[in-house]
């Protein structure tokens, strides 16, 4: 008989820590090891974990008995070797452990571990005929006792690898994980009444109609048909459908579609929501493209000629998606796979209906939110290169990692937003900037999008390492809004405030309303009142956990701290001195939506922020109804300026300009050009040049006033000599640490020992210790160290002395308490 040989694997787990780690391979599962493929393996006390094999050797392992694999769940690698590059260079490049990455990057459906616990599918009909004894001796178990761990499983089938049959059952829609269940299963879909093919022409319908009206008894039928036929039900001999709800809150009996679906006259189908879509299905060609936009696109081609990386700098309202459309389909045409991110996929609803309407099913996306079957699915199909589903891919920044086989291209839209950031959990990676580097593995081309773009961006651009095409126009030559600033300092003085209003802003939405347009209002505050002070000895309410005010929510009646969950009651006097002198600082949105109802009596008001959206399909309802005209202001936080587009909006109003300037943040000025040129550029997009009404105590600001302008140009210079002036990118890359202690004292010192070995290394490079704005969140006192290298500095130099010196920190016992948050390129 042959020698068999004894091999070993290396297997990443999802744990942060950067090591691989060393498992002996049973003989038996000699034959069966590859890289890539998933094995399970004992992990501290006996716990089981899923990982990543990255390598199989036959070095046995020197100074510990290697433990065994004890399972193996895949047949062919699930990551490619450019995904494993990709971890690698993020690992390297933002100072995360490798396991880290590998948790971040696999759909959660991939990484079963002990503590999973798995339930019946709530779609699972019963039909065992599709399992194994093995997977019937747990769906058995879990009709008792509806929810089970591994471990449990473990026991019940008395084996020790169970992950096979989890999976298998996982992919045959019979168990579905808890955290699947809960974020997912909300239903997708709404009743929709249409009419049947039978009655679709006019004559048939008048025939129709004339033999319910002689019939007494079939009133309520044919109000009800009458209601469908009121709300565009046929219009022009074609049918469309129409939310049942929405019938029925005009006055149709909800009854009466269920006879007429009987006699076949009105169809109830289930259909997803998105009345968004339906708008305008009539339209789902292809636009043509305007001269300025043909050009734009014919730039970007000759650009992708010579530079991989280009920047479309497109004003708002310039038709930057249309653009989009073409080179996708282009990339198509070539049987090659689009990446298409976007900063954050609950807010861009709108952006990916849109694109849905084009592509249909060959969009995939791609999302943490979304049902982990969907994404093992779009997984699965990149993987295998499947060219029929999925070629185009949605996602916000965890898309990044998905398995492409033929990226041709990839579109990062509105490129300058901070949430292609993460910053929790580690790895601390930028989207936009990971995909750049994912490019290069496939050869493909990027295109960033912006009106706003990032320094950082508009620098590359400028100095040739990107190209750089533009459109300065909106389409249809739809002139950009007019913007007005409203003195607060003047009004108040002159006493024509009402409240947080300024006279001048309350005018501008009388007049649009009597024109019946429609009004964004923009505060980038939640809440009612964020601060409340006493009068007469200045105390506020703080979080008992973090170093913050707390702020008041009126229509839950508390006081609540938006960096942790903790919240009390209002206090009727002041603790300190006991006045009842207490006031009120500062608006939130929810004060604005209050005084509304005052200023402007019978006004329909809606909020959009985190208090209004948390309910799964919260905000594309409110979105909807926006549409529909439900709604005549829309009041919201940095929600209402992510790429909205509405016809009928003529009036945006900014109302607090200088609160988003006076952040202590050297972005501050860049966010705040870029927040309300984003949200000015809602206003007036379609038919008729819109207005924009900025309060601010100082209207003439810079800032302001190149917002005024339109010029980002100018913005961009003199922001860039301040830059420049002042050490920060894009002329020096940061590195931020976050120490975090509980005890203040021992963190001084240690922030004073890391700040002093870094200084070693690095110089006057090296800012701080000192304390962020928030110097305690969830009682744990925070300290940060800034380091500012050259950006013509080696990455991999710098970060490999900065590991070292961490290392180093560490080895000392007394430091070992801390918690070193390393945040690379923060934003
Ligand atoms: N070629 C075209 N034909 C018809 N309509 C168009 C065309 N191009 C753009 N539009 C319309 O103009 C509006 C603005 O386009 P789009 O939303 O793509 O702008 P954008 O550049 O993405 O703006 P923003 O940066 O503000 O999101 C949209 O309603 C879009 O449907
Ligand atoms: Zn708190």
């Amino acid at each position: 008989m042959e020698e068999r040989k004894t091999y070993f694997v290396d297997v990443i787990l999802p744990v942060p820590i950067n090591n691989a780690f060393t498992y002996r391979v049973p003989f038996e599962m000699n034959d069966f090891m590859k890289t890539g493929i998933r094995v399970v393996v004992p992990f501290g006390r006996s716990k089981l974990q899923t990982g990543i094999i990255v390598k199989v050797h036959e070095v046995v392992p020197e100074g510990y008995q290697s433990k065994y694999v004890e399972a193996v769940l895949d047949e062919f690698p699930i990551i490619t070797g450019k995904q494993f590059k990709l971890w690698n260079w993020i690992s390297e490049y933002y100072m995360a452990p490798l396991g880290d990455v590998m948790n971040a990057a696999l759909p959660s459906n991939f990484k079963l571990g002990s503590e999973t616990k798995v339930l019946i599918h709530p779609e699972y009909e019963g039909n065992s005929e599709i399992l194994t004894d093995r997977e019937y001796q747990v769906v058995e178990a879990l009709e008792v006792q509806s929810e089970l761990d591994l471990k449990e499983i473990s026991d019940i089938l008395g084996i020790k690898t169970i992950q096979p049959v989890i999976k298998a059952l996982i992919e045959k829609r019979v168990i579905i994980t808890q955290e699947d269940l809960k974020q997912k299963y909300a239903p997708k879909t709404q009743l929709f009444v249409e009419l049947a093919k039978e009655y679709q022409s006019d004559e048939q319908l008048k025939a129709l109609i004339d033999v319910l009206s002689e019939d007494k008894r079939k009133k309520k039928q044919l109000d009800a048909i009458l209601t469908y036929m009121q709300m565009g039900g046929f219009k022009q001999g074609i049918s469309k459908p129409i939310l049942r709800s929405e019938l029925v809150e005009k006055g149709a009996s909800a009854s009466s579609f269920n006879t007429l679906d009987k006699d076949g006259i009105l169809k109830i189908k289930r259909m997803e929501i998105s009345r968004l879509m339906e708008r305008d299905e009539a339209d789902s060609a292809f636009k043509e493209l305007s001269p300025d936009q043909q050009r734009a696109l014919d730039e970007i081609r000759e650009s992708f000629v010579e530079k991989d990386v280009t920047l479309l700098h497109g004003v708002t309202g310039s038709g930057k998606t249309e653009v989009y459309v073409e080179l996708i389909q282009e990339q198509l045409d070539k049987g090659k796979q689009v990446l298409f991110l976007l900063p954050e996929i609950a807010l861009t609803t709108q952006l990916i209906q849109r694109l849905q309407k084009y592509f249909g099913d060959k969009i995939g996306v791609y999302h943490s939110r979304f049902n982990q079957n969907e994404r093992v699915e779009i997984w699965n199909s990149l993987l295998h290169n499947d060219t029929t589903k999925f070629q185009i891919v949605l996602g916000a920044r965890s898309a990044v990692f998905l398995p492409f086989r033929n990226l041709g291209l990839i579109i990062v839209d509105e490129e300058h937003e901070s949430s292609f950031k993460q910053y929790d959990p580690s790895p601390r990676y930028n989207g936009r900037d990971t995909a750049i580097v994912l490019r290069a593995f496939h050869g493909a081309k990027v295109l960033l999008g912006s009106a706003t773009p990032a320094m950082e961006t508009y620098f590359n651009a400028e100095e040739g390492k990107y190209g750089l095409v533009k459109l300065d126009k909106r389409f249809g030559d739809i002139q950009m809004p007019e913007i007005f600033t409203a003195n607060i300092k003047k009004e108040k003085m002159q006493k024509t405030m009402q409240s947080d209003f300024s006279g001048f802003l309350v005018e501008h939405m009388k007049k649009a309303l009597e024109n019946k347009e429609q009004i964004i209002l923009f505060q980038n505050r939640r809440g009612y009142n964020p601060v409340w002070a006493c009068e007469v000895c200045g105390w506020n309410p703080n979080c008992k956990n973090c170093d913050v005010s707390l702020t008041y929510h009126k229509n839950s009646n508390i006081l609540k701290c938006h960096y942790c969950s903790y919240f009390t009651p209002p206090v009727g006097a002041c603790p300190k001195c006991q006045s009842n002198r207490l006031k009120m600082i500062g608006f939130g949105t929810e004060k604005i939506e209050d005084e509304l109802s005052i200023i402007l009596p019978g006004v329909r008001v809606q909020r959009l922020d985190l208090d209004t959206t948390r309910q799964k399909n919260s905000y594309e309802n409110i979105l909807n109804d926006f549409d529909a005209r439900k709604i005549d202001i829309l009041v919201g936080t940095q929600m209402v300026t992510k790429g909205l587009d509405f016809d009928n909006v003529s009036l945006v109003g900014i109302l607090d300009a200088d609160m988003m300037l006076n952040r202590p943040d050297f972005r501050a000025f860049e966010r705040s050009y870029q927040l309300m040129s984003q949200v000015a550029g809602r206003s007036g997009r379609k038919t008729k040049r819109g207005t924009v009404v900025i309060q601010t105590y100082d209207p003439d600001h810079w800032i302001i006033q190149h917002v005024i302008n339109h010029d980002y140009m100018g913005f961009y210079k003199n922001e860039l000599i301040e830059r420049k002036n002042y050490f920060y990118p894009p002329f020096y890359k940061m590195i931020n640490l976050t120490l975090k202690h509980r005890d203040p004292n021992k963190l001084e010192v240690m922030a004073m020992d890391l700040a002093d070995r870094m200084k070693q290394a690095f110089g006057s490079r090296v800012l701080g210790p000192e304390f962020p704005v928030v110097k305690r969140i969830q009682n744990s006192y925070l300290k940060v160290i800034r380091l500012k290298v050259e950006r013509d500095a080696s990455n991999k130099k710098v970060k490999l002395l900065l590991q070292q010196k961490i290392d180093d920190f560490y080895s000392v016992s007394y430091n070992k308490s801390v918690r070193v948050i390393v945040d690379v390129d923060p934003s």
